[in-house]
């Protein structure tokens, strides 16, 4: 119920578009009432205040505009153009005009002294960076009065160079337009400066220009935004508007060591198997944005494979319990006839961040007791760090960004053709988890060991294809931040 002690300001205006219609607008401290239609002023977007070019003319014109919710849950903009001609004398209707907008300053300030640091990836997805920057960002940012710089990259890499010089603390956060590839190379470029420990706590966002944008559709998600919108260019509107109101949250990130001591630092999944297939095999249809990964798919159920590995995880919750789905999974408990004291000596050092891992041990020994292991033939493995691969793709929906934990989901091999490719429609629809075939177990940490033959095949980390072998990966949490509008 509208309580009306709370209202700031009451006033009678005229609609420019209709002169005859009168609208009474109330404004109280969280929302706005425009005649019968009620705004909340998390959804304002902006004002102005413009006075007649008419000298005899004492009008002056209060516009507004909002970016509502619809019942769908997508939004629409929303403007007014209102004129207020009370008084005799133009300076008597601004003075009443200008209360508005002292109200509208004070409810809607946020953080935007400083600018937001801006990646631009001309080549990401269907090429659209460029216009969906200049036709729904800019002008939607300009209105809402938020300041940013922007670096268009120039190649592979560019921004992890650039990323490594900046002063950072300029900024009010980075926002990365682009596709995942280019979060990654922030992420990895924040963590390779001297000043790491600081430079990591910038927060990040996407804005979705690439194929499959995990990043800012779980933010969207995250939000209780819309994330599946036939036109990439509403989903870059509703980005630009989150990420105008948004404030930093923590978010987990993964450390991941690859054979050769190579460490890396991932923020949203691991893949192997088919799904690392798809995702590289596809990159040739990257102009098509999403759809990439249907084609890839519809390729690879036809020549089902099956990949041999040895998967072993500790998991978040006790491991005792871990109890798969389906009761033939060969879970192999670990006795490996260490002492604790030889355990405690054997840790593992990350050479590029200088920290030791609480739970990962060197890749050439074998796990610690307390992991599980599956050795088996498998169709998929992915193991997300975020609730969404991308739109379509919701893997793990109850996933929080900083619970400290990943969820690794695998199918074993002797799934039928069909069934798989439901798997891609119950992504869609968040019903993966659900899926008979699919395996999930919430872990802290885990090693995969490709065992096959011929010792080669893809390794995706964030949709980047890395070195084929063993891995082990541990999660960070709350090592980073995000934007968010939560
Ligand atoms: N100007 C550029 N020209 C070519 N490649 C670039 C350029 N800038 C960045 N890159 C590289 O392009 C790769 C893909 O970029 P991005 O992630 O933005 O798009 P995408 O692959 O289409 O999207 P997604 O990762 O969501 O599938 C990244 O690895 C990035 O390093």
């Amino acid at each position: 119920m509208t309580n009306m002690n709370e209202n700031v300001i009451i006033g009678d205006f005229f609609h420019l578009k209709n002169d005859q219609t009168k609208l009474k607008v109330c404004l109280y401290k969280t929302f706005i009432e425009i005649s019968d239609k009620k705004f909340s002023l998390n959804d304002f977007i902006g004002f102005y205040i413009e006075e007649s070019y008419l000298s005899n003319d004492p009008t002056v014109t209060l516009a507004l505009s909002f970016y509502p919710k619809l019942e769908n849950n997508k939004r629409r903009r929303v403007s007014y153009e209102l004129q207020f001609k009370k008084f005799k004398t133009k300076s008597q209707n601004l003075s009443f005009v200008s209360k508005f907008k002292d109200a509208f300053d004070r409810v809607t300030k946020s953080d935007n002294s400083k600018p937001f640091l801006v990646f631009l990836n001309p080549n990401s997805g269907s090429g659209k960076a460029i216009k969906l920057f200049f036709n729904q960002i800019v002008p939607m940012w300009k209105e809402m009065n938020i300041k940013f710089k922007v670096i268009d990259t120039l190649y592979a890499n560019h921004a992890k160079e650039l990323i490594k010089q900046i002063d950072l603390e300029k900024y009010r956060g980075i926002i990365v337009i682009s596709g995942d590839g280019l979060v990654y190379e922030i992420f990895n470029g924040l963590l390779s400066r001297s000043d790491w420990q600081k430079s990591k706590a910038i927060p990040v966002g996407q804005i979705a220009a690439g194929s499959a944008n995990g990043f800012s559709s779980s933010i969207a998600r995250l939000c209780g935004e819309c994330f599946q919108f036939d036109k990439i260019e509403n989903f870059a509107s509703v980005m630009s508007f989150v990420f105008a109101k948004s404030k930093p949250i923590q978010m987990d990130l993964v450390s991941v060591q690859l054979e050769n001591r190579i460490f890396i630092n991932s923020f949203l999944n691991i893949e192997w198997a088919m799904v690392a297939d798809v995702d590289y095999e596809s990159e040739q249809f990257r102009f098509l944005g999403g759809s990439r990964f249907v084609i890839g798919a519809l390729r690879r159920v036809i020549n089902l494979r099956r990949y041999k590995g040895r998967v072993s995880f500790m998991p978040a919750d006790d491991y005792i319990n871990y109890c798969p789905k389906d009761p033939n999974v060969n879970i192999l408990k670990n006795t490996n006839n260490y002492s604790d004291k030889f355990l405690e000596r054997q840790r593992l050092k990350n050479t590029e961040l200088n920290f030791e891992y609480k739970y990962l041990k060197p890749l050439e020994e074998k796990v610690p007791n307390d992991w599980l292991t599956i050795e088996d033939d498998f169709v998929l493995f992915c193991a997300v760090n975020l609730p969404l691969m991308g739109t379509d793709l919701i893997i793990s929906p109850d996933t929080k960004l900083d619970d400290g934990c990943m969820m690794l989901t695998y199918v074993r091999a002797g799934v039928p053709r069909l069934r798989v490719l439901q798997l891609f429609d119950d992504a869609a629809k968040g019903k993966f988890l659900e899926n008979p075939y699919i395996e999930f177990v919430k872990v802290k940490a885990f090693r995969l060991e490709p065992l096959d033959d011929h010792k080669q095949g893809n390794i995706m980390i964030d949709g980047e294809k890395v070195h084929y072998g063993s891995l082990q990966a541990e999660v960070l949490p709350q090592f980073v931040r995000a934007l968010a509008n939560p």
